[in-house]
C-alpha cells in the first residue's frame, strides 16, 4: 500500500463477545489526516470496531491495516508498542490519573515515550493557552470542571503527534456548548498535526465536524460523505 492509500483499515472485521455478534464483517478505511465519525443505534458496534482498529481488540477474524502492515496479527506487546508510541486516545470520561497534576497528565504519552520530565512538562505548558486552560496547570483532576478535564484529556491524546487519534464519545459526558468547544479543539489541533481521527459518537452535531460519517448497523459498517446540507 503506497502512502496515498488508507492510513488504518478494517476489513471485514468480525468479532463476538461469548454467543453475541458485535462486529459481522465491518469494513471501513480512513485517509492520513481524515476525520471519520463513527455513528449508529446503541449496541450496533461502534466502539468494539473502533477498539479492533486500535488493536485494544484482536477480531475472531478479517484484518487491520495500519499504514500498510497488518496489525491484528501482532502480538499484545507489539499492539501495545503501536498504541503507546503511534496512537492517541481520549475516552468519555478524560480518565485523567487522579494523582497527577493536569500538566503531568498531559505530559505522561512523552514520559511514556521515554522523553525527559522537563522537556515533557514544558511541551505539555504549551496547550494550556492553546486549550483556555492558563493557570490550571497544577490542579489535579478532581479540581477540575468536567469540560476543563475533558480538554485535559485531549491535549494528552495529541500531546505525541500520533498518527491516529481515536476518541470513543469524547463529548458524550459534556453539556452542549463544551462538547462543541472541546470538538472544535479537537478538529483544530488534528488538522494542525495531520492526525487522523476517529471519533465515536451518537451526536450528529459532533459528528457535523468530521469529514465523513460512518454508520455502524448490526455490526457492519457503511460509509457516507459528508453531504449532510441536504438531509
Ligand atoms: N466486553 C463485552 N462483553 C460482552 N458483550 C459485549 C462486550 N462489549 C460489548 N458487548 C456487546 O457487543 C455489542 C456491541 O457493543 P459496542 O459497545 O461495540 O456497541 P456500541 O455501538 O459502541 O454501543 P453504545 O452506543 O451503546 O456504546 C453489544 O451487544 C454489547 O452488548
Amino acid at each position: 500500500m503506497n502512502a496515498r492509500g488508507p492510513v488504518i483499515e478494517a476489513r471485514e472485521v468480525a468479532l463476538s463477545f461469548g454467543r453475541t455478534p458485535a462486529l459481522r464483517g465491518a469494513s471501513l478505511a480512513a485517509g492520513p489526516g481524515e476525520i471519520l465519525a463513527i455513528m449508529g443505534p446503541s449496541g450496533s458496534g461502534k466502539t468494539t470496531l473502533l477498539h479492533c482498529l486500535a488493536g485494544i481488540l484482536v477480531p475472531d477474524s478479517g484484518e487491520v491495516h495500519f499504514a500498510g502492515e497488518r496489525i491484528d496479527t501482532l502480538s499484545e506487546a507489539g499492539r501495545s508498542a503501536l498504541r503507546r508510541d503511534r496512537f492517541g486516545f481520549v475516552f468519555q470520561f478524560g480518565q485523567l490519573v487522579p494523582e497527577l497534576t493536569a500538566e503531568e497528565n498531559i505530559a505522561l504519552p512523552l514520559l511514556l515515550a521515554g522523553g525527559r520530565r522537563a522537556a515533557a512538562l514544558r511541551e505539555a505548558g504549551a496547550w494550556f493557552e492553546r486549550l483556555g486552560l492558563d493557570g490550571l496547570h497544577k490542579r489535579r483532576s478532581g479540581e477540575l470542571s468536567g469540560g476543563q478535564a475533558q480538554r485535559v484529556a485531549l491535549a494528552r491524546g495529541l500531546v505525541a503527534r500520533p498518527e491516529i487519534l481515536f476518541a470513543d464519545e469524547p463529548t458524550g459526558a459534556l453539556d452542549s456548548l463544551n462538547g462543541e468547544q472541546v470538538m472544535e479543539l479537537l478538529v483544530t489541533a488534528a488538522r494542525e498535526q495531520g492526525t487522523t481521527v476517529i471519533v465515536v459518537t451518537h451526536e450528529p452535531r459532533v459528528a457535523a465536524y468530521a469529514d465523513r460519517e460512518v454508520i455502524v448497523r448490526d455490526g457492519k459498517a457503511t460509509s457516507y460523505s459528508a453531504a449532510r446540507a441536504e438531509s
